[in-house]
């Protein structure tokens, strides 16, 4: 399994673009709005994996409640799966909690599923399958 990205929330992403632009010396090379989950986000290139800066676009997102409460910072981990179905069932065994009965459409080409913060040590976890073809 490898860290597909780190997902940051912020208040604003043109003014984490700049700050991360300067903190890593690269540009994004994408920006992409995701109607579904309420956000603007940003994606750099770090080695093998990616940050994906995160923005809310409505005050019902979840990332304007996560910087309400804990302010900006890492939000989730998302992790790379060849097979999210199978994936999700061997999680759900496990005893996770899931937060979707099904994968449903995130950024950047992927299907995602979501393991409740609480199930996971503190830490949401992102599941994330490339959509292929
Ligand atoms: C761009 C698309 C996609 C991609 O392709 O990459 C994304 O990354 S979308 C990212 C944004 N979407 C999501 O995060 C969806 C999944 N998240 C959720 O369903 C909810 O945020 C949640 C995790 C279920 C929390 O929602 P809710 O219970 O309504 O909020 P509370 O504020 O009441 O939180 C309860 C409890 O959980 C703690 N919490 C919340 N978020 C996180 C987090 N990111 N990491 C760790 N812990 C988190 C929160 O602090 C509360 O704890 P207590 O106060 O101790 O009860
Ligand atoms: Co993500």
């Amino acid at each position: 399994m490898q860290v597909e990205h780190i997902g940051i929330a912020v208040k604003n992403c043109n003014d984490a673009n700049h700050l991360f632009e300067n903190l890593l010396g690269i540009a994004p090379y994408k920006a992409e709005k995701v109607e579904s989950e309420a956000v603007n986000t940003s994606f750099f290139h770090v080695g093998n994996t990616k940050i994906e800066l995160l923005e809310a676009t409505s005050e019902n997102s979840a990332i304007a409640k996560f910087i309400e409460k804990r302010g900006e910072g890492i939000h989730h981990i998302a992790f790379e799966v060849e097979d999210i179905y199978a994936e999700m069932e061997r999680l759900k065994s496990q005893g996770f909690q899931l937060l979707n009965e099904a994968p449903k459409r995130g950024a950047d080409n992927k299907l995602v599923c979501f393991v409740h913060p609480k199930s996971a040590n503190g830490v949401l976890v992102e599941l994330c399958q490339e959509i292929r073809g």
